[in-house]
């Protein structure tokens, strides 16, 4: 198992809510349902902490809320001891700037790349969009990102329907390092992977972490893997936080 770091944390949540409004099962009134209730945790710098939970626990909702793609109803975010307010609208510039510290892996890579894009050209609009990279030098990175997670050069002129499952899961990774994040969060990016890719793609994520110190939120229901990757567990269950602790290798 990774070791534990002393640092500060990363990422501290605390006191997270997220409260949606539904419509009741029997005619058109509305009612408030809690998703997530008054959850707090924190992250270590160049740490991995896993998120686990039944399904319906609230997990991809507060991963959503601390990237940005969703607001809270209540809590505080600080990412490197600087508040992001969860609670309130995250303007163009923030959300580019925020890009840079977070970044977020999906479950289904097939939706998360474009399929009208090159592999290449998807990385090098990443490039631009979170590095002031020249064009050549832009194009040195694609090549180092391949690498990087061991992926043929040639693949840069392929498009994500030529790629097997890891192939496009190691491409989503790619294109999150290009951003060069602090935090990387995982939200069941294994979860779509045949047993011996999702090996493959585990052992790749422990050396990325290992050679570039970016910490990982994981999220999953399945603990032998949590097991493998993170130094600690919180497990979630309606909405809050019911334990914690140092995760173990099954
Ligand atoms: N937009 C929404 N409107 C209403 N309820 C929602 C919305 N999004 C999520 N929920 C509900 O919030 C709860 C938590 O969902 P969430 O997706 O965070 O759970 P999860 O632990 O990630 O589950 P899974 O492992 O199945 O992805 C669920 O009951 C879900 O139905």
């Amino acid at each position: 198992m990774a070791e534990v770091t002393n640092m500060l944390p990363i990422l501290s949540v605390a006191g997270l809510v997220k409260d949606y409004r539904v419509r009741r099962q029997q005619g058109w009134r509305h009612e408030t349902f809690r998703a997530v209730d008054d959850v707090s945790f924190e992250l270590p710098t160049g740490g991995s902490l896993a998120i686990v939970g039944e399904s319906g626990s609230g997990k991809t909702t507060s991963a959503r809320i601390i990237v940005g793609l969703e607001r809270a109803t209540q809590g505080s975010i600080r990412v490197d001891g600087q508040e992001w307010r969860p609670t309130e609208k995250v303007s163009g510039r923030d959300r580019r700037e925020r890009g840079g510290r977070i970044q977020m892996v999906f479950q289904d890579p097939y939706l998360s790349l474009d399929r009208r894009q090159t592999i290449g050209s998807c990385l090098d609009e990443a490039l631009r969009i979170h590095t002031d990279l020249e064009r050549s030098a832009r194009a040195k990175r694609v090549a180092d990102l391949l690498s990087q997670v061991r992926l043929d050069q040639q693949i840069a002129s392929a498009h994500p329907r030529q790629l097997s499952g890891g192939q496009r899961q190691r491409v989503a990774i790619a294109r999150s390092l290009a951003a060069e994040p602090d935090i990387l969060v995982l939200d069941e990016a294994l979860a779509s992977l045949d047993v011996s890719t999702q090996a493959q793609v585990l052992k790749l994520l422990a050396d990325v972490r290992r050679t570039t110190g970016v910490a990982f939120l994981f999220i999953s229901h399945d603990l032998p893997i949590v097991g493998q990757i993170c130094d600690s567990v919180i497990v979630m269950k309606d909405g809050k936080v019911v334990e914690r602790g140092l995760s173990v290798r099954y």
